[in-house]
């Protein structure tokens, strides 16, 4: 194959170091960065022009790793503003799940472009979804350019049928696409303790051991999840998990809002990896992750969306806010999460949550190319003497992205999106909603 170069020139960079302990955010200024394909082959100040296929000029810019959404359902952007001010009972039971009965492949396709559009567009390259219609999700990540982390959302409601189904659908996925692309992985996704049965997280250890996947699950998300889990197991839900073998360092819990300290020290043994959702946990009124603890206690923990209906964006630099502001009035103490560490949150811990973090998650040397650009001469991340990572974290916005690399390729330049047809697919999500309301 024929070498493909691109060259950002005389740019700001602003990357977590991976030396597999600790992180740590470094600046460098007035260095340039050459791709090479899908990777980054050089970074230095001296690189020749010569030779190059693309240029773009990084004066005045600040390139960060690409940022990395743990927890989205992307498709559920069709569902956006249409059930808000709920808690997550009445949210699932009365209102998504019925709308959810209603979709098809082809709505998902749709709701899933939107989704990425959105991410592409405020600065995330890579998200990790659990949802339905997976092939048609695949689709739209193999079309827009992002990189995509899938898992079959299985739902046995503790029937036995219905787990056979559910596994079978997963494993199919699992046989069709991994191995196969590049920016597609698929993990296996039991949906929560309330709605998988035992037997079915048993088989999803044993099939996550066989097919050497991840696997994404809702955990500990409302007091009435820990209440009923008690009733019905009389034990709270990571005592539950370890017990019957199902922990593991690949295992990647998302909200945790619910954890006591016995939990904390199950979840650290076993190097379970966290999904902090922060905006969909405020809005739907589920309570305050104990993040402080985790980090404190060395847990991994990354950051994620969740759903445009329960968010209600995806954009992950507001979550980078929250994230670190509901710590600190919790906690009574400013000093909690401070910016670096936010940062790291969204890229290398994040990486690593996914178990890609030889991949990704930073701006190296022979790491995949997933870079993003944000213009300093937006009013907001100015004035540029004072901290950038403030900035990106404080006062920035991913409408400050102007620029999305993934995987080496440009899917947005000078804030046009290359890869997919914008307009288009936000008159077709209106139609399609539109559509479904009426059906
Ligand atoms: C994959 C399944 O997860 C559901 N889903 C979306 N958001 C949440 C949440 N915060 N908690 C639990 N389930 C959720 C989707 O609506 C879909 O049914
Ligand atoms: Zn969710």
């Amino acid at each position: 194959m024929e070498t493909k170069n691109t060259l950002i020139k005389n740019i700001t960079v602003i990357s977590p170091v991976n030396n597999n302990i600790t992180n740590n955010v470094q600046i460098k200024k007035g260095t340039s960065i050459l791709i090479e394909n899908d990777r980054i082959a050089e970074i230095s100040s001296n690189i020749s022009e010569n030779a190059i296929d693309k240029v773009i000029n990084g004066n005045g810019k600040i390139a960060i790793p690409g940022l990395i959404n743990t927890h989205t359902h992307v498709p559920m952007n069709l569902f956006r503003g249409l059930a808000d001010d709920l808690e997550l009972d009445s949210w699932l039971n009365d209102h998504i799940w019925p709308m959810e009965a209603n979709l098809n492949g082809e709505f998902t396709y749709i709701g899933a472009l939107h989704g990425i559009l959105e991410m592409i567009k405020t600065g995330t390259t890579t998200f990790n979804d659990m949802y339905f219609y997976l092939n048609d999700i695949a689709k739209a990540v193999e079309e827009s350019g992002v990189r995509g982390v899938l898992s079959y959302g299985m739902i046995d409601f503790f029937d036995d049928e219905k787990r056979k189904t559910e596994l079978k659908e997963s494993t199919k996925t699992v046989k069709e696409f991994n191995g196969k692309y590049d920016r597609i992985k698929i993990n296996y996704g039991p949906h929560s303790i309330y709605t998988c049965s035992k037997e079915l997280l048993i088989e999803t250890r044993a099939l996550a051991n066989k097919y050497n996947t991840g696997i994404h699950i809702h955990m500990s998300e409302t007091k009435k999840e820990i209440d009923d889990v008690y009733e019905a197991q009389g034990k709270h839900p990571f005592e539950y998990l370890e017990e019957i073998g199902f922990l593991g360092e690949d295992v990647l819990a998302a909200h945790c809002v619910w954890l006591n300290n016995k939990e904390i020290a199950i979840i650290k043994e076993n190097n379970v990896k966290i999904s902090h959702n922060p905006c969909s946990n405020m809005k739907l009124a589920s309570g305050i992750a104990p993040i402080d603890k985790l980090t404190e206690n060395n847990i991994c923990v990354s950051l994620g969306t969740d759903g445009a209906s329960s968010n209600n964006n995806l954009d992950l630099f507001e979550e980078m806010k929250f994230a670190s502001l509901l710590q600190k009035v919790n906690t009574f103490n400013p000093e909690v999460l401070p910016a670096g560490k936010i940062l790291e949150m969204a890229t290398i811990d994040a990486a690593k949550a996914l178990g890609m973090e030889n991949e990704i998650g930073s701006i190296e040397e022979g790491k995949k190319a997933d870079i993003i650009l944000l213009d300093t001469s937006n009013v907001n991340l100015t004035p540029t003497v004072n901290s950038l990572i403030s900035h990106i974290v404080y006062s920035g916005n991913g409408y400050n992205v102007d620029t999305t690399i993934c995987n080496g390729e440009i899917l947005m330049e000078d804030k046009e999106v290359k890869t997919l047809n914008e307009q288009e697919i936000i008159k077709k999500t209106n139609e399609t909603v539109k559509l479904m309301k009426e059906a």
